[in-house]
């Protein structure tokens, strides 16, 4: 049976369900050697830790930011792992109060690592509470309320914060800054996928030509996560299909018939660019007609298809609406009106600068990866 993913049937979709995320753990690398790409960040956190163990003291904490999908969690545990310190797991949105935060730093133990996944989500209150923890291992626990209210300090022990977050642009100066390390983890072009998919072949026990690597890495979306995903489908087609040694033929049948195409867009993807092309000569349109057009929600266009298809440059966004580019007619198999191209030429800029009231402007809100 195939696993849910968040979005429905999208295998391409980034974000992972609690039933996938026990499936993704077997795959996990458990240390930094495992640990396929990323170079830079990997150099600089293995320095941080090697500093830590000379000082016989807890890592400093670490900021890793960084779309979906691309290995945060992972390193979260690499870290403890390599530090040998006991790991607690917690996420920006179950800490809503001061209080929920409290109770996790009490019950910490000297050297312990905390990962706090979506960092960026967590309530105001707790956050103040924990620059004070970050800082001096110390938070004060305010008992009673208004004026009998009185703040007993606590001393914490000293512990490793290792925060991520998909949306570093929303985390508070204050709070960025008291971390010692920051990485941001990049989209993964196709080698690394490739030497990703390799090893979970191996953990899975199963046997594919290299061009079927290659194949299934292209239309990963540069996403590790996606692309164990996709390795997942292909087995489950080889099975029914009793084939043993899985070849390029073998992968394109499997992933066609998911709808995954060789540059990584699906169904939605691929309607998004559709409407724009043939309803509307390649735009501008409002984003509110485009999501009327294929039968979908705006936020789903919008935080869905829409950040591939712009990072792909397919899809570019203006200020009187989305059009698609030269690469996407072409990646249709159509031919672009020359006075689109020249138009959209003329109208395309950069999204940073736009308000997001409008549904048929650019919500700042959306990340563009
Ligand atoms: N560099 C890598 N090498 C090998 N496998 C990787 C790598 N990065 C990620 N993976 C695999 O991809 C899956 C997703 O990784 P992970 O959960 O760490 O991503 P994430 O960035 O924390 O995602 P999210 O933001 O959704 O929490 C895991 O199964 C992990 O094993």
């Amino acid at each position: 049976m195939t696993e849910p993913t968040p979005h429905g049937d999208r295998q391409v979709d980034a974000t992972s369900t609690a039933e996938e995320r026990e499936l993704e753990a077997a795959l996990r690398p458990k240390n930094l050697d495992e640990f396929v790409g990323q170079p830079r960040v990997r150099q600089q956190l293995s320095l941080v830790l090697q500093a830590s163990q000379l000082r016989q003291a807890p890592a400093e904490h670490v900021l890793l930011s960084g779309p979906p999908g691309l290995g945060k969690t992972t390193l979260a545990m690499i870290i403890a792992q390599e530090m040998n310190a006991p790991l607690r797991i917690s996420s920006g949105p179950a800490i809503q109060h001061a209080g929920d935060l409290a109770a996790i730093l009490s019950s910490l133990t000297e050297g312990e690592v905390l990962f706090l996944d979506e960092i960026h989500r967590i309530s105001r209150t707790a956050e103040e509470m924990l620059y004070m923890a970050m800082e001096d291992f110390r938070v004060d626990i305010i008992v009673g309320k208004g004026a009998g209210a009185t703040a007993i300090p606590l001393e914490l022990p000293p512990f490793t914060l290792v925060g991520a977050t998909t949306r570093a642009g929303l985390l508070q100066g204050p709070l960025r800054d008291r971390f010692g390390f920051t990485g941001h983890l990049e989209f993964y072009d196709v080698d690394e996928l490739v030497l990703v998919l390799r090893r979970s072949a191996m953990m899975l026990d199963l046997r594919l030509s290299p061009d079927a690597f290659v194949e299934i890495a292209s239309r990963s979306r540069g996403t590790p996560r996606i692309a164990n995903r996709l390795l997942r489908r292909v087995r489950d087609w080889a099975l029914v299909h009793q084939i043993h040694t899985i070849d390029v033929a073998a992968a394109q049948a499997a992933l066609d018939m998911y709808e995954v195409d060789e540059r990584g867009l699906d169904r939605l993807d691929r309607a998004v660019l559709e409407a724009l092309c043939l309803k509307f000569g390649g735009g501008p349109v409002g984003l509110s007609t485009l999501a009327i057009a294929v039968g979908e929600e705006v936020e789903t266009v919008e935080t869905v298809a829409e950040p591939y298809l712009v990072r792909e440059g397919l899809l570019g966004r203006t200020p009187r609406g989305r059009v698609a580019t030269a690469a996407a007619w072409e990646h249709l198999g159509l031919r672009a009106p020359d006075d689109a191209q020249q138009g959209q030429r003329m109208s395309t800029r950069n999204v940073s600068d736009q308000s997001g009231a409008n549904p048929d402007q650019d919500n700042p809100e959306t990340p563009l990866w």
